[in-house]
């Protein structure tokens, strides 16, 4: 395997083009567990663990190594590498860690496709959809949707639920499998690309992992069945881990994700949202929250049906949520410099005696 199989590209090329120092190799992460790492490179896999010097300078979850991640690291026998540095990412896809405010945790990093995957029975739901799309807009992937369980509805179904989406959500694409018959997989597979790196998103037991275990041809991962009183897998996917397709593809499992909690800081719900982001920007008072304001064009164009009352109803309720997340990482900022000055004034101190 050589480092373009691995997904390796121009673009790291420009962004690392300090280049690798003399005495180390550069991999991947390919799956990660507490702490530690399984590391892919030219030469093989190995169990790696980071630098003390990298843990001690982290100053959050973002700083640490990720499923995706290119590394620099230095092997020392088969069965231990140790990380010393992660290289630049072109993207990182993150949510706000649940209980943790301001915190967030990286889900996967280089990822140039997240496929939202959900389940067309009981998981379906379009606010989620919204909710997703906005953790890929801010993360920069690129997202598609991706229907699973397809065999469990009749085919009239379907067509109702694409066209409920399209609705809604405008210049995403949405593709729709059976994990049971393989139906539409000839189309989920031309839309994966050599050398480029996918990643899964979605609730637990919508199929990731079998589709995975399908697409790549091995039992990789068990799957267990549903019960069908509770829905809840026996067997979820407690680790990431990547996958390298026949085709050269390369895709990212996640586990099951209950809550995606919004970690934007940037334009990810605007471009989510950028049908009432355009009437916005007609709205007569510039701070306008939309809600109640007098020449408020989002709320005409509301009253008119040109915008879907839902779509609006998760515009602000993510917004709020956006909202709180950017104060308390604003909070969390300030109080790091609070300790940052203290930490400088027993240094100064101590150093005078
Ligand atoms: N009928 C039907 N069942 C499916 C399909 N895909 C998956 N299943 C079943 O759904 C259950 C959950 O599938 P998994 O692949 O484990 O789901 P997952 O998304 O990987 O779940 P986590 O690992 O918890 O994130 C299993 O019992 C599968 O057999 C499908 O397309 N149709
Ligand atoms: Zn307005």
């Amino acid at each position: 395997m050589n480092l373009e199989d691995l997904g390796y590209n121009n673009h790291l090329e420009t962004i690392n083009k300090d280049g690798i120092s003399g005495d180390f190799e550069v991999g991947r992460v390919i799956a990660e567990y507490k702490e530690r790492y399984t590391v892919r490179t030219v030469s093989g896999e190995y169990p790696a663990e980071i630098t003390g010097n990298l843990r001690y300078t982290a100053t959050g979850r973002e700083d640490f190594p990720a499923v995706g991640d290119w590394v620099e690291l230095m092997v020392l026998d088969p069965d231990f590498a140790i990380i010393h540095k992660v290289l630049p990412r072109h993207s990182v896809i993150k949510r706000q860690a649940v209980s943790q405010t301001g915190e967030v945790q990286v889900i996967a990093a280089n990822i140039d496709v997240a496929f939202i995957v959900q389940a067309v029975d009981r998981d379906f739901n379009i606010n989620r959809l919204e909710r997703y799309l906005t953790l890929c807009h801010s993360s920069k992937v690129s997202p598609v949707i991706l229907l699973t369980k397809t065999d469990l509805i009749p085919e009239n179904r379907l067509t109702g639920l694409i066209e409920e989406i399209q609705q809604r959500i405008e210049n995403v694409p949405v593709l729709a499998v059976s994990n049971e018959t393989e139906e539409g997989y000839d189309l989920l597979l031309e839309k994966i690309e050599k050398g480029k790196t996918y990643c899964l998103l979605g609730s637990s037991g919508v199929g990731k992992s079998t589709l995975l275990n399908h697409l790549s041809g091995k039992t990789i991962m068990k799957t267990n069945t549903i019960s069908d009183s509770t829905r809840k897998g026996k067997h979820t996917t407690s680790h990431r881990e990547m996958f390298f397709l026949d085709n050269g593809g390369i895709i990212i499992d996640n586990p099951g994700m209950r809550e995606v909690g919004i970690a934007d800081t940037g334009s990810g719900l605007e471009t989510t949202f950028d049908r009432i982001v355009s009437y916005a920007q007609t709205c007569k008072f510039k701070d306008c929250t939309h809600i109640h304001e007098t020449g408020c064009a989002v709320l005409e164009a509301l009253e008119k049906g040109d915008i879907d009352e839902k779509a609006y109803e998760n515009y602000l309720k993510l917004k709020r949520e956006k909202a709180h997340f950017e104060s308390s990482v604003a909070e969390k900022r300030k109080k790091e410099k609070q300790f940052g000055k203290i930490v400088k004034h027993y240094k100064k101190y101590y150093a005078k005696k």
